[in-house]
């Protein structure tokens, strides 16, 4: 198979940490073609759960049936997966990991503006405070390739993505890809 011509990257974090947001931007400005694919929203478009869990209000994933569905696509590279999870990814798919991190507070009235009841909020605050989703990271990549950073403001957003593009730029030039 073709050595694919652009990373593999997760972005990841609690819900409401800005995961799309990244994702979607770094899709708009890296200079080479990246596909954007919202893993939760292929969950639901594609039917890849179980049942729909009315307490939490979200769907259970049927997660052999998902990595079977991404598993061609990611196979091509160029990807950006964005997941509030990452564990379920075979460790050899991903190039870079990154993780997104929100003060609490902030992270409390963004899911509020969302309309998640209350439960909801507090369970993801939670784990935000607790960083499950870093720890996640750290036990499911190597090291090296897992980084976590702040989404707290617009400066915030603009130094991530710019950070991520010299990332790809990198990753490119060490497989002989820069122009
Ligand atoms: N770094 C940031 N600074 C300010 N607002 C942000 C930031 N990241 C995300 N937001 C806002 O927070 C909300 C949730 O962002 P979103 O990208 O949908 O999060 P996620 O995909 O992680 O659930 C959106 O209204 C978005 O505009």
């Amino acid at each position: 198979m073709a050595q694919p011509s652009a990373p593999v990257i997760v972005i990841t974090g609690t819900p409401g940490t800005g995961k799309s947001t990244h994702a979607q931007l770094l899709c708009n400005e890296s200079p080479v073609p990246l596909k954007h694919i919202n893993v939760g929203d292929w969950v639901k478009e594609k039917s890849l759960y179980e049942e729909y869990d009315e307490e939490w209000q979200s769907y259970t994933v049927d997660e052999d049936k998902l990595l079977d569905e991404l598993e061609p696509v990611v196979a091509d590279g160029g990807i950006v997966l964005d997941w509030h999870t990452c564990e379920a990814f075979p460790e050899r798919w991903p190039d870079l990991v990154v993780v997104l991190r929100c003060d609490h507070s902030k992270l409390w009235d963004r899911l509020e503006q969302r309309g998640y009841h209350l439960k909801k909020i507090q369970e993801n605050n939670q784990a935000e405070i607790m960083q499950v989703v870093l720890d996640e990271a750290r036990s499911s990549y190597p090291e090296e390739i897992v980084v976590e950073m702040r989404s707290e403001s617009m400066e915030d957003i603009e130094a991530n993505i710019a950070r991520i593009i010299e990332w790809i730029a990198a990753w490119r030039k060490q497989r002989g890809l820069s122009d």
